[in-house]
């Protein structure tokens, strides 16, 4: 699992270092590990450091600070190293210590140190470098990068993305791309995206959580020795190797009714094969038994697909809602609202879906599992009262899913890119383990019946445990990821094929 901490929580861990060794030691720490980083990736692209050309960009703070260490360390080893400075004053040391490895200097603002250049002249030294390291801004960001940085870094984005240079540069970016929302993962403004980011003590939410995780690449951490033992994580992501902890695997007298029962109540006429998507999956991932709620022909395409289930009302350990429910069928939509009011009443963990979303009491326990994609957590959220559309969700994907979880008390799993769980507490997850493929009509319902397998296999300790529904959620979502990959390695997949791989990839998950 990969943990990520607010810029004050970093600050505060670190506070304790600062005061106790000698001044500056924790930032040569950080900058030699960086240093040590773009060596490596200068040696994997064009065999060594000695030679290789290296443009910094350094503004105002120690972010800069630890840019010019890292070039000096650089210039050092034999790399030609510039300095884009984008403020009149950069940090004194790092500057010395540039100057004495023998590195170029440029400005791009009156008053800086080295020669005054226009924007476009420095633009021209990055795109012909090896590497770009970008050290403007890192944890005291104070909002967007503006002014010439801001322009340097606008202008920078779009060459790179047209990738026309004969060797487009890599961008190393220090502690975080800079501009980024910090803890929050917000982009006030225009920022550089990363191939690597080099992060410092420890991660940073932001580059955990969309849309700024999307622009930080590779995400390496330079252990500096702090200790956040008494700090709770803003936000964490599931690696594969967790999987198995969380998975409920069968003991040796297990019987399919201890294992899990899971209801769904899913699929309309007009949409059939929700209901044999999330039946399918549910089934796959591994219940003990799947029942299936619904009109007999769609519980007919069911059984033609997947004649494991059960179809009719039944016990079960958790219910999945809504997949593929057209509001226009009253008959199914009151089968989904009697579910609902079962499973709540006797509190039974529900995953609730596309048209379970518009039928749920205004309060609800963590673990409901609401399954929203952006548009229809916007209207989840405009109905109690909120000014959201879908674009203001996709744009700040992790503000809204907190204030959804904040206003239910659900659990909420935002799908998208990235999807966030918000579960009980607040605690935040963010996982993007699937390719963009998997953005195809019914992979949603899949995910559905997915985790409507984990909470069954997980009932008992879910409930005493509210916060493990969010993790379940994450690891529902990792699967989900993987599974697609695993359906058809780097082409396109289809939402059947995306349930087929699942039984495949738990069992690689499990194996470890
Ligand atoms: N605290 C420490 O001892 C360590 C800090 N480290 C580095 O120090 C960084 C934090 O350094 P700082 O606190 O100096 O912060 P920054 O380097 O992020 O920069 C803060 C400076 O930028 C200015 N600024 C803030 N927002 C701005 C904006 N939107 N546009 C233009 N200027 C803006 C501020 O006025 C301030 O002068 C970390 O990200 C990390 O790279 C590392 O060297 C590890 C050790
Ligand atoms: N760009 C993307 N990259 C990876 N996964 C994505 C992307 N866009 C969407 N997804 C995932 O695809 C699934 C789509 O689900 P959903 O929107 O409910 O579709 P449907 O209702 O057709 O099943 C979700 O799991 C979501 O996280
Ligand atoms: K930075």
């Amino acid at each position: 699992m990969i943990v990520g901490y607010t810029a004050a929580q970093v600050r505060a861990a670190e506070q304790p270092l600062l005061d106790a060794g000698p001044p500056g030691a924790l930032m040569h720490q950080a900058a030699f590990g960086l240093a040590v980083r773009v060596a490596r990736l200068l040696t994997d692209r064009r065999g060594g450091v000695r030679g290789a050309d290296v443009v910094a960009l350094v503004g105002p703070g120690n972010n800069g600070g630890d840019a010019l260490l890292a070039g000096a360390e650089l210039a050092r080893r034999g790399a030609g190293v510039t300095v884009v400075a984008t403020s009149a004053a950069v940090h004194d040391g790092g500057l010395a210590a540039l100057r004495a490895a023998g590195g170029t200097l440029l400005t791009v603002v009156d008053g800086g140190p080295g020669r005054r250049v226009w924007v476009g002249d420095a633009l021209a030294e990055a795109v012909s470098a090896d590497v770009v390291v970008d050290g403007l801004l890192g944890i005291g960001a104070r909002g967007a990068v503006r002014a010439e940085a801001a322009e340097l870094v606008t202008l920078l984005a779009e060459l790179l993305a047209q990738d026309v240079a004969p060797a487009v540069p890599d961008v190393v970016a220090v502690d975080v791309p800079s501009g980024i929302g910090v803890d929050d993962g917000d982009l006030p403004g225009p920022v550089l995206p990363a191939d690597l980011t080099v992060t410092f003590g420890a991660v940073k939410a932001g580059l955990l959580l969309p849309p700024a995780a999307g622009l930080a690449g590779d995400v390496e951490l330079v252990d500096l020795g702090l200790d956040l033992t008494g700090s709770t994580p803003a936000a964490a992501r599931l690696e594969v190797s967790d999987v198995a902890d969380l998975w409920p695997v069968p003991a040796a007298a297990s019987h399919k009714y201890t294992r899990g029962v899971v209801g769904v109540v899913a699929g309309t006429a007009l949409y059939p094969g929700a209901a044999v998507l999330a039946t399918t999956a549910a089934v796959l991932s591994g219940a003990g038994m799947v029942r299936y709620v619904g009109p007999a022909a769609v519980g007919h395409a069911v059984l033609a697909a997947r004649p494991e289930v059960v179809v009719g009302h039944g016990r079960v350990q958790a219910w999945v809602a809504g997949p593929g429910v057209d509001p226009a069928d009253a008959e199914q939509t009151g089968r989904v609202r009697d579910v609902l009011a079962e499973a709540l009443a006797a509190g039974l963990p529900v995953v609730a879906d596309a048209g379970a979303l518009g039928h749920l009491p205004d309060h609800l326990s963590p673990w409901v599992v609401l399954t929203p994609h952006a548009g229809e957590l916007a209207t989840l959220l405009s109905v109690r009262g909120e000014e959201v559309d879908r674009e203001r969700v996709e744009v700040d994907p992790v503000l809204w899913a907190r204030r959804a979880q904040r206003v239910t008390g659900a659990t909420v799993l935002l799908k998208g890119p990235t999807t966030v769980v918000v579960g009980a507490g607040g605690a935040v997850w963010a996982q993007s383990d699937g390719p963009a493929w998997l953005a195809t009509a019914g992979s949603g319902d899949v995910l559905a019946g997915l985790l409507g397998t984990l909470l069954a296999g997980c009932a008992d300790e879910v409930l005493e445990d509210p916060p493990l529904v969010a993790a379940l959620a994450a690891a529902a979502a990792l699967v989900h990821g993987r599974a697609a990959h695993r359906s058809n390695p780097g082409g396109p997949v289809h939402a059947l094929g995306v349930a087929h791989a699942l039984p495949g990839t738990v069992a690689d998950l499990l194996r470890g």
